[in-house]
Formats: structure tokens, sequence, C-alpha cells
């Protein structure tokens, strides 16, 4: 039995997807032990612990392998201290496998760290269309003053692996303001994965 074809419309400034077949929220209470400056974020938080950092809608297929999910993420612009609001950041738990964003209102970055701890970091806009390789992990980050729009599709037998960022003690960078932009520093509680945990990753991909 073939599934039938389907066309989404995307708007570029709410993030709303026709035809998806799921919606959820990130709210502010949902990311604590994200950032770096704890009191800020205890702050944050208490003032207005419903209030949403990121909504993704995405269309799932029936398939369990050999398919494609697909959707939009939106994210709020803001900061907690000098840091921006990001999402908590994953490596897919079947680790080759791959994603691509694509800009379509705002302006962020992605983060991505290899497992080994290398960091590249790639600017989001509209019309750029960014590629996370196999065995990256990545994050967004809303480093601009509006909503950062974008568009994601990867394989649906992916999975997300969050416990490899909190096990590290984040990722090795932090993306920061600085003056009207953004800079990357040094997390200084990040901890480099051991042979053993790099192997451990790398072998879910063979
Ligand atoms: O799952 P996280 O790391 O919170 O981030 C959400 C982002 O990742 C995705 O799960 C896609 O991999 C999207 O839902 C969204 O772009
Ligand atoms: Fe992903």
């Amino acid at each position: 039995m073939h599934q039938t074809p389907t066309a989404h419309v995307i708007d570029p400034g709410s993030g709303h997807m026709s035809a998806a077949t799921g919606r959820y929220e990130k709210r502010i209470s949902d990311l604590a032990g994200l950032y770096e400056d704890a009191a800020a974020f205890e702050a944050f938080a208490a003032e207005d612990p419903a209030r949403i950092v990121y909504a993704v809608h995405e269309a799932r297929p029936l398939q369990s392998s050999g398919d494609l999910i697909f959707g939009t993420t939106w994210m709020q612009p803001g900061r907690i201290g000098r840091e921006f609001f990001m999402t908590r950041g994953h490596i897919h738990a079947t680790a080759n496998r791959p994603e691509t964003y694509y800009g379509e209102s705002g302006e962020g970055l992605m983060l991505m760290e290899s497992p080994e701890g290398e960091t590249q970091i790639l600017e989001v806009r509209p019309r750029v269309l960014v590629y996370v390789p196999p065995m990256w992990i990545h994050r967004s980050v809303n480093t601009g003053g509006t909503p950062l729009v974008m568009s994601f599709c990867y394989p649906c037998d992916s999975g997300q692996d969050y416990g490899i960022i909190e096990r590290s003690g984040g990722m090795a960078t932090r993306i920061v303001a600085d003056g009207s932009g953004w800079k990357a520093v040094e997390n200084a509680a990040y901890r480099p994965r051991s042979l053993a945990e790099i192997d451990a990753v790398l072998a879910t991909a063979a």
C-alpha cells in the first residue's frame, strides 16, 4: 500500500505548517540546566515559567525506516543572562543519521559538536540551508531580535539522544551576546568525552 503524497504550506513568520501530524512546545520550565547562569535562569523561570521558548510543527510518516520526518521549529528571541535562547540539543540516537535545516525567517545559528569535541558553527538566515552531517551533536540558537523559524528534515529512524550533552556538562561552546551581535565562548563546565564514550557513539552508527 503506497502512502499518499502530501504538500505542506509553511508560514515563515509563525512556523505553522499545514497538515502537520504533531506539534509541541518547550517552555522555560522544561529547559532547566541548559544555561550557564543558573541564577538568571531561576529568576526568569520564576517570573514566567510558562513562557514558550520554542515550538515545533512536524509531520511523521507511518513507516519506521527509510522515510522522513520534517517540519518547522519556531524559536522566540531572548536571553538568559548573556546567553541566547537555544534548543536542548541532541545527537541522533542512531548517530549516523543526518539532518537539514532551512532558514525561513529571523537569524540564528546551528551550533554543532563532534563526539570528539570539535565545534562548528553555521549561521542560519532566510534561504540558507544548513546540512548537519551524520555524527554531529546539534543545537539551534536564536541570535536575533525576532523569532527564528527554520524548516527541518531528517530520517524517521534517527531518534534523539539528549544524554550526550548532559554527561559532558553541556556543549563545549556557548553562544553569548557581544554588543549587537554574538560570540562563541568556552563552556567552563564542559567535560570532554572519554574514548570509551566516543567509541560507544561511533558504534551506534555501525
Ligand atoms: O529536540 P531539541 O534538541 O529540543 O530541538 C528541537 C529541534 O530538533 C528537532 O527535533 C529536529 O531534530 C526539531 O524538533 C527541532 O528543530
Ligand atoms: Fe536532530
